[in-house]
């Protein structure tokens, strides 16, 4: 098996990681997360999962690296992560019942080839009260999270409806993540732990 790192610092991509079997060890990357101007949010977000994924694989050429960017997007606008509380409740008092799309990109990085999937995810709410909103954000729960909240949190109580990847919301798609180290030559399943007796 190759060395995997997860070029991220984020606690719930390690968790998704290791939900599926992956063993792997973690290094952040840091890169600018700047918008280029007139950049779409699918192209900000696939082109930051593969900055993070390349900056940690230039310098561990011999791994493969996984780095992911979720976005927020409402009406074609990128919603990020919350500067403060006040930021916070302004952006849940925008999501309140509306559909927005959460933008999970993964890349997959050995040197400096980099493959990369996009999946796209719709998210509706419900009608939120001022109350419930102040209540969330004194939570501390919304202020490091793309759009201010976290849907498997808290915040799971204001989610009407998901079309699309439940895991690709809280922060890494698990099917284009599978997809990726597949083609790379390494099927996860292949790790996988069997509690089957040898029958002899
Ligand atoms: C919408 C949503 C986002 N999030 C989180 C996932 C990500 O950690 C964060 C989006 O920020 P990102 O900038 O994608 O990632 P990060 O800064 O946390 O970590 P790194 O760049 O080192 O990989 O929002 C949830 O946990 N639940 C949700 O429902």
């Amino acid at each position: 098996m190759a060395l995997i790192i997860l070029a991220s610092a984020s606690p719930r991509r390690s968790e998704l990681l290791q939900q599926i079997g992956v063993s792997f060890r973690v290094q952040p990357a840091d890169v600018d997360e700047t918008p280029e101007t007139g950049e779409t949010p699918e192209h900000y977000v696939e082109r930051l999962a593969r900055e993070k994924a390349l900056a940690v694989a230039a310098v561990a050429p011999e791994a493969l690296v996984l780095g992911s960017d979720t976005s927020v997007v409402l009406n074609g606008v990128i919603l990020g992560k919350p500067a403060c509380a006040d930021d916070a409740i302004a952006t849940l008092r925008e999501l309140s019942g509306a559909t927005h799309q959460v933008m999970t990109a993964v890349a997959m990085a050995r040197g400096s080839r980099c493959e990369s999937r996009l999946a796209i995810s719709d998210v509706s709410f419900r009608e939120l009260s001022n109350d419930e909103i102040a209540a969330y954000v004194a939570s501390g729960e919304p202020m490091d999270k793309a759009g201010s909240y976290g849907i498997q949190g808290l915040g799971g109580i204001f989610v009407r409806e998901l079309r699309g990847s439940y895991s690709a919301v809280v922060g890494l798609p698990l099917q284009e993540t599978s997809a990726l180290l597949a083609d790379a030559g390494y099927p996860v399943w292949r790790n996988w732990p069997s509690s089957l007796e040898s029958g002899t």
